[in-house]
């Protein structure tokens, strides 16, 4: 029987140890472990709709809170309501009279409407026995422009004007992110370059953004490693003051970058537009957006050419719903979406938005590629799968995002056996 209610939402708080190995660690998150918020919706059948936001580890807690407060407004709702216009629907989840004032629509409670939001969509898609990028594009575009809030988008695109209809089934070109990680000595960063490019990796990136000197080995090590002709581009993860970005990137111009994400604050939009004139000579583009808060803010980047690759993220935007709002946005200012998916979970929900984005609006791999990981796609029932460098149009119905009962058991901070063993042996504590 098809579900025609929310009965009731569980949210758990999910964490990996992942500061253990340095995996993850950049110039301003040093030892992350990678967390989410696991939110499961129930409804009066058996299908049932997961999501995640991601978190780097302390203070996922409150993420879980803020995620739970707000499931209040959608346990019990019947399903026409929210996806017969789930733009508005997505709208009262933003815009709560008083809670709206802990945003608007960034920080904490954006986490938690993506959470939530990522879970109803991933409901929806099981509903229709498809895989998200197939629900995503076997839309009407009257449909899928109802399930998006355009509001504070007029100026630039309105819903009449969005969504192309294409259609190409073939894989979705993504560069490794696993071969640079900045705590990662040299013989770590040469033999995961050596498996990638045997694994028909081309791109690559890398962390910079601690020390210039560290960098520019590091870089002349990766580009000696992946030869002339592969793609590499560098992370500095907000670290630099504007000038300093410009003067640093200059000093690993040698090494043929590609693209420098996150080379200062994520709300500094004239100084990304100010690196993004700088750095234009030297055929270095800006790439920003993981921490990019809403649509409102990519507009402004996107308007100001402050960045050359528009990097959303599935869980730090509100949702698919946002996600889809900014694919659109992008394609109207020719920018090409590079999706984050640096984090737990992360790649196996930015393919669908790639893919979407490759059939139904852009129709370009051109200068396109989703960021992929090689870390914790075990814990899930349907991880990514790569091939060739490329990912493989997921199969099941879904957001790829349900993880296994068992992970979930035995990482939810702080009770899950993994943690009790950690906390027990003394290499964390639970403050
Ligand atoms: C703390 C995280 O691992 C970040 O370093 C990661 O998301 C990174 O910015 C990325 O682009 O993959
Ligand atoms: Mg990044």
């Amino acid at each position: 029987m098809a579900p025609t209610r929310i009965t009731a939402c569980s949210v758990r708080d999910v964490r990996f140890p992942t500061s253990l190995e340095k995996d993850g660690s950049d110039a301003m998150n040093k030892a992350p472990d990678y967390s989410c918020a696991y939110v499961v919706f129930s409804t009066d059948s058996d299908l049932q709709g997961h999501g995640i936001t991601f978190t780097v580890g302390k203070g996922n807690e409150i993420v879980c809170h803020a995620t739970e407060v707000l499931s209040k407004m959608v346990v019990g709702q019947e399903l026409k309501v929210i996806y017969g216009n789930f733009g508005l629907f997505w709208r009262s989840l933003t815009s709560e009279d008083q809670m709206r004032w802990l945003g608007p629509e960034k920080g904490v409670m954006h986490l938690a409407v993506a959470a939530l939001t990522n879970a109803l969509w991933d409901l929806w898609a099981k509903i229709e026995r498809k895989p998200l990028w197939k629900l995503l594009v076997d839309m009407e575009p009257e449909q899928l422009v109802s399930a998006i809030d355009f509001r504070y988008m007029h100026d630039v695109l309105t819903p009449q004007e969005a969504v192309e209809q294409e259609l190409l089934e073939k894989g979705y070109p993504c560069y490794t992110t696993s071969c640079g990680w900045l705590g990662y000595e040299d013989e770590k960063i040469k033999r995961l370059c050596k498996e990638a490019l045997a694994q028909g990796f081309t791109r690559f990136k890398a962390k910079v953004g601690a020390d210039l000197k560290d960098d520019q080995r590091r870089c002349r090590l990766l580009r000696e490693m992946i030869g002339p002709d592969n793609v590499l581009m560098v992370d500095a993860n907000q670290r630099w003051e504007v000038q300093e970005a410009i003067d640093w990137m200059k000093g690993l111009a040698d090494c043929n970058i590609t693209w420098i994400e996150e080379p200062t604050s994520p709300d500094d939009i004239l100084g990304h537009q100010q690196i993004a004139k700088a750095l234009k000579p030297l055929g270095i583009g800006v790439a920003t957006g993981e921490a990019c808060q809403n649509r409102i803010m990519f507009k402004q980047f996107l308007a100001a050419g402050a960045m050359q690759f528009c990097q959303i993220d599935s869980c730090r935007l509100g949702g698919v719903s946002e996600n889809v709002a900014v694919i659109l946005m992008a394609n109207k200012f020719g920018v090409p979406v590079c999706p984050h998916g640096g984090g737990v979970g992360l790649c196996e929900l930015v393919q669908h938005l790639s893919m979407f984005d490759f059939v139904s609006v852009s129709g370009s791999m051109e200068n396109r590629m989703t960021e992929y990981l090689d870390h914790l796609h075990q814990h899930f029932k349907y991880p990514c799968v790569v091939k060739g460098g490329r990912y493989t149009p997921p199969q099941a119905p879904g957001y790829s995002i349900d993880m296994k009962e068992s992970s979930l058991a035995d990482y939810e901070w702080p009770k899950g056996r993994a943690w009790q063993e950690l906390i027990a042996n003394g290499t964390y504590t639970l403050d």
